[in-house]
């Protein structure tokens, strides 16, 4: 069913996004427009994304959400969208469902998506991406994240990645030959090989573990623990059949790109297990930040972000950053809050949202701290060569 008033302009509602802390919200107080989150939600081939989707869509939220389905011509997801929509139609205009919420599928990549979404539908408080199975979501969150084009009307906020309890220690070791290929195409200089499952697994902030019926529980304890060696930094949920009661700061309303919670921070730091030879977390220590010493930073994070050069310590190479969050600790006693996705890098002002009330302000770590997830990171080689170049980088006399 399509509304009549279709070329009318976007009318947004007011959404949660009144409640948005850091610099994604700076200034929004003073705007008309409210920004409306969007979840990307990924996951290996089969893992549950449209079921969850679909668990989403028919839950009790009260939010009007629209649905993206990111599909690029292949067969499979039109046939995916046509299970989301329970209807018999190519979607390519907007469907509404039974609780208000919109669905679409789009054939490009997601600006364009969320372009045509404001283009055409504009009373929505929320919007969800489905990607393929196959989509790398490094190449679609920065996209999302601090585009100017979009800045003003949408947040990224948070990746939710599904895995497949059963079969996902199979994905992680056996990559497919297309996935072979293409890591061979993207620096893989011949070392453990990288496969989808990683990356999505690498970049999510929310990783839900699903089709646990699946699984005896010394093979879920095992995927847990595959899973939080590549990523430390990610909440972990447990489901079946991808039922989370409560959405709300589970999969919805994460805020995870203009916040950064102490504690996760805290336990990446402690998880030190090198499951996972190709991808994994490590934690940097920072001591207290002077002006100078954010400029220092800043440099450091431009060379190691945006020309993949460590300072210092040219021989360790191959390595690849895909996520980065950090909480620093200024010597006036403000935080600053450092997020990353691949090379696109934010340093901004902020609070934590860590309920562990009984830590000093920075967690166990006065001056503060930098979560890395990326490839090739895990030895504590290369960890010990990071920490050393962070050390000289912001402490050496301008
Ligand atoms: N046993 C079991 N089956 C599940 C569970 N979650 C989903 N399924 C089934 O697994 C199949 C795939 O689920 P989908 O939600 O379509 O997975 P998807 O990630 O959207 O799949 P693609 O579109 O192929 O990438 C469906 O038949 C689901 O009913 C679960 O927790 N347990």
């Amino acid at each position: 069913m399509m509304d009549e008033d279709d070329d009318a302009p976007p009318i947004l509602v007011k959404g949660d996004a009144t409640t948005t802390e850091g610099a994604l919200a700076t200034g929004m107080a003073d705007m008309d427009i409210l920004k409306v989150p969007i979840t990307i939600i990924t996951g290996y081939l089969g893992a549950g994304k449209t079921t969850l989707l679909n668990y989403i869509l028919t839950a009790r939220h009260g939010k009007k959400i629209a649905v993206i389905l990111n599909e690029f011509g292949n067969s499979a997801d039109i046939e995916k969208s046509l299970t989301i929509n329970q209807g018999d139609q190519q979607v390519e205009e907007w469907l509404e469902l039974a609780n208000g919420c919109i669905c679409c599928s789009v054939k490009d990549s997601g600006v364009n998506a969320i372009e045509l979404l404001m283009d055409r539908r504009g009373a929505f408080d929320y919007i969800l991406l489905e990607t393929t199975g196959l989509a790398d979501p490094g190449n679609i969150a920065p996209l999302f994240w601090v585009d100017e084009g979009l800045g003003s009307t949408i947040y990224l906020d948070g990746i939710v990645t599904l895995v497949d309890a059963k079969n996902v220690l199979r994905c992680l070791d056996q990559p497919t030959s297309e996935e072979a290929a293409h890591d061979e195409n993207h620096g893989g200089h011949g070392g453990p090989l990288l496969s989808t499952a990683h990356l999505q697994i690498s970049h999510a902030d929310v990783l839900v573990i699903n089709k646990t019926d699946l699984v005896t529980e010394a093979e879920l304890e095992a995927v847990q623990q595959r899973i939080s060696s590549i990523n430390a930094l990610a909440q972990m949920r447990l489901t079946d059949h991808s039922k989370i009661p409560h959405l709300e700061g589970v999969v919805l309303d994460l805020h995870a790109y203009d916040r950064v919670d102490a504690a996760s921070l805290d336990f990446a730091s402690k998880g030190h297990s090198h499951l996972d030879s190709t991808i994994g977390t490590i934690t940097l220590t920072l001591p207290t930040v002077t002006d100078k010493r954010l400029q220092r930073l800043d440099a450091w994070l431009r060379s190691v972000l945006w020309s993949s050069v460590l300072p210092g310590h040219d021989v360790v190479t191959n390595w690849e950053i895909h996520r980065l969050k950090g909480r620093l600790t200024m010597s006036d006693g403000q935080i600053k809050l450092l997020q990353g996705v691949r090379e696109v890098f934010e340093l901004i002002d902020g609070s934590d949202v860590s309920t562990n009330t009984t830590q000093p302000a920075g967690g166990t770590t006065p001056g503060g701290k930098i979560v890395i997830i990326g490839r090739n990171l895990s030895g504590d080689t290369t960890r010990g060569a990071f920490q050393r170049s962070l050390n000289t980088a912001v402490n050496e006399e301008i």
